[in-house]
């Protein structure tokens, strides 16, 4: 294993920074850089479940042009053994039932510095971050993942050994929700983010926990993170950190809705009166490049149909389809019941009688994977599944299919659906949260409103239609190319976050 831990005290990282440089302009660029920790329990490079993943590899790269960002996540086995030097360089003390931990460092090719939180009782384990490989969540949640949001404080505290800390905290979804409270509660005042990815996953556990988590009893009542009774690591997240995001702006009204709120809206509301609930949408970072990505048997620029179509191809044999001139939808999805599968299946016939193929490729829930595999039993060389995940097949896919299908019951954002539109296939999705923002319908993908079969079929038929007259068919994949956003372009709204907050901070001011 590459992974040796080296034995010194210090967070050696400092070194391999650039050295500043006197009466330059890099003096002053140095200067200004803001020290960011970003809280994540996922990191493409090394361990992915799905779109947090790669979030949390895109956008601290892309801010660290201005910034010096930095990751924290759980040394999982997948981390620990991913060969990349790790070097031990701070620690932080047991609290209630959380154990001690040691910090490591790691940097990865490219420069992103990532610590990593050993504590091998809590993340030496098979399976995936959240819970084992038969999909049952780790009994131990709540202390997990608590002591990644305390050991989090303690880096912004300067408690953890290390020689650099933090002047903004940036925390993600509920594994790392307890950051923000466990600063709130231990009176420390750098500026905290807290960024939904996914508001129906709160992180839910009993009252009863409250001793082992260490909690104060503030805590455990209505103004804390209570919740139905139970303690909500979501909630804690939302009511202590400085500011709410999440990663699109229709998401961010929806949310204070009853429909799409959790039992939560009422807070959401209050947050945003407060002016402290905003929506800033993610991106796809530049490896999302049609013409040189490796993994695409054929690069291929907008108009270059022949190219893209030895992609098709490609995906064909993966999957043993019928060669045909008829269309290919891809799923590439988490197999939840968030993303709609059920309704794929329930036309998924309707698009086969009409001369369509399907690939799907994901894993997710034991019945929604059966349910597909049963579906590619049923229609051979017409539908093929292949249940699990790799990032070349995904890519493959998005390259070689005409069609993605993506009937969200609610999505934040959603990068499938970018991902295939810069690489010529048409999202048909559900006009909800992030997929109304991404997609304009009848000119860079086709939406519907109904969580129905009958609307999502209906644009479907919409779709097939283009798809029989390939003037428009090419004038959408075209403007479909030209369309999602890099994160170049998410950045500076999080830029100006953070400096709104540190300049309230720093004039001791309440935010408003
Ligand atoms: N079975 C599987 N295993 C592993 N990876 C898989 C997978 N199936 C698909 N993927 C990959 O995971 C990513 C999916 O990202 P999405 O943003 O579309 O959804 P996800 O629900 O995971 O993310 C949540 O967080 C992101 C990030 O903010 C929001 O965009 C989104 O709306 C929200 O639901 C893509 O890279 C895709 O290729």
């Amino acid at each position: 294993m590459g992974n040796a831990v080296a034995a010194s005290r210090f967070d050696q990282s400092v070194l391999v920074e650039t050295p500043l440089k006197p009466q330059s302009k890099i003096t002053n660029l140095h200067a200004v850089k803001k020290k960011i920790l970003f809280v994540s329990p996922e990191l493409a490079d090394l361990i992915k479940v799905g779109g947090l993943g790669d979030v949390s590899a895109s956008l601290p790269r892309a801010m660290n042009a201005d910034h010096d960002v930095r990751v924290l996540i759980p040394g999982y086995r997948q981390v620990m053994e991913s060969g990349h030097a790790i070097r031990d360089v701070g620690s932080v003390p047991g609290h209630a039932a959380l154990p001690p931990a040691r910090i490591g460092c790691m940097t990865l090719p490219d420069g992103l510095v990532v610590y990593v939180l050993i504590c091998p009782e809590l993340y030496d384990r098979d399976g995936t971050p959240y819970g084992d490989s038969h999909g049952r969540d780790w009994q131990d949640n709540h202390i997990r993942f608590a002591r990644l949001g305390l050991a989090a404080a303690e880096i912004a505290a300067g408690t953890a050994c290390l020689s650099w800390c933090p002047e903004v905290v940036h925390a993600n979804d509920w594994p790392a929700a307890l950051t923000p409270a466990y600063m709130s509660w231990r009176g420390q005042t750098t500026p905290t983010v807290f960024t939904v990815h996914n508001l129906a996953y709160q992180g839910l556990c009993s009252l009863e926990c409250s001793p082992e988590l260490g909690l104060p009893s503030s805590a455990c009542g209505h103004q804390g993170m209570e919740f139905y009774g139970r303690l909500s690591f979501l909630k804690a997240g939302l009511v202590y950190s400085d500011h709410v995001t999440t990663v699109s702006e229709n998401y961010a009204r929806e949310i204070t809705t009853e429909e799409f709120g959790c039992g939560l809206e009422g807070m959401l509301q209050f947050k945003v009166k407060l002016n402290q609930l905003s929506g800033i949408p993610n991106g796809i970072d530049d490896s999302w490049d049609s013409l040189n990505d490796p993994h695409l048997v054929q690069g291929f620029e907008a108009h270059d149909w022949e190219a893209k179509r030895a992609n098709t191809r490609h995906v064909e044999r993966m999957f043993g389809l019928e060669q045909s001139d008829g269309p290919l939808f891809a799923v590439v999805s988490r197999l939840v019941q968030q993303k709609g599968i059920d309704l794929t299946l329930e036309i998924a016939d309707a698009i086969v009688a009409q001369g369509g193929r399907i690939a799907i490729i994901g894993r997710g829930e034991e019945d929604l994977e059966e349910a597909v595999r049963e579906l590619a039993r049923r229609h051979p060389g017409r539908v093929g599944a292949n249940v699990g995940f790799n990032e070349a097949d995904a890519r493959c896919m998005f390259a070689g299919s005409d069609f993605l299908l993506m009937p969200s019951r609610f999505e934040p954002c959603g990068l499938s659906q970018m991902y295939a539109q810069r690489f010529g296939s048409l999202p048909i999705a559900r006009a909800t949260g992030g997929l109304a923002d991404t997609i304009e319908d009848g000119v860079t993908g086709f939406l519907f409103n109904e969580t129905s079969s009958e609307s999502y079929l209906e644009a479907v038929q919409r779709a097939m239609a283009v798809y029989r007259n390939p003037e428009l068919l090419n004038a959408m994949r075209a403007r479909a190319m030209a369309s999602p956003l890099y994160w170049k372009q998410s950045v500076e709204p999080y830029a100006a976050l953070y400096r709104k907050l540190l300049a309230a901070k720093k004039s001791g001011g309440k935010l408003v």
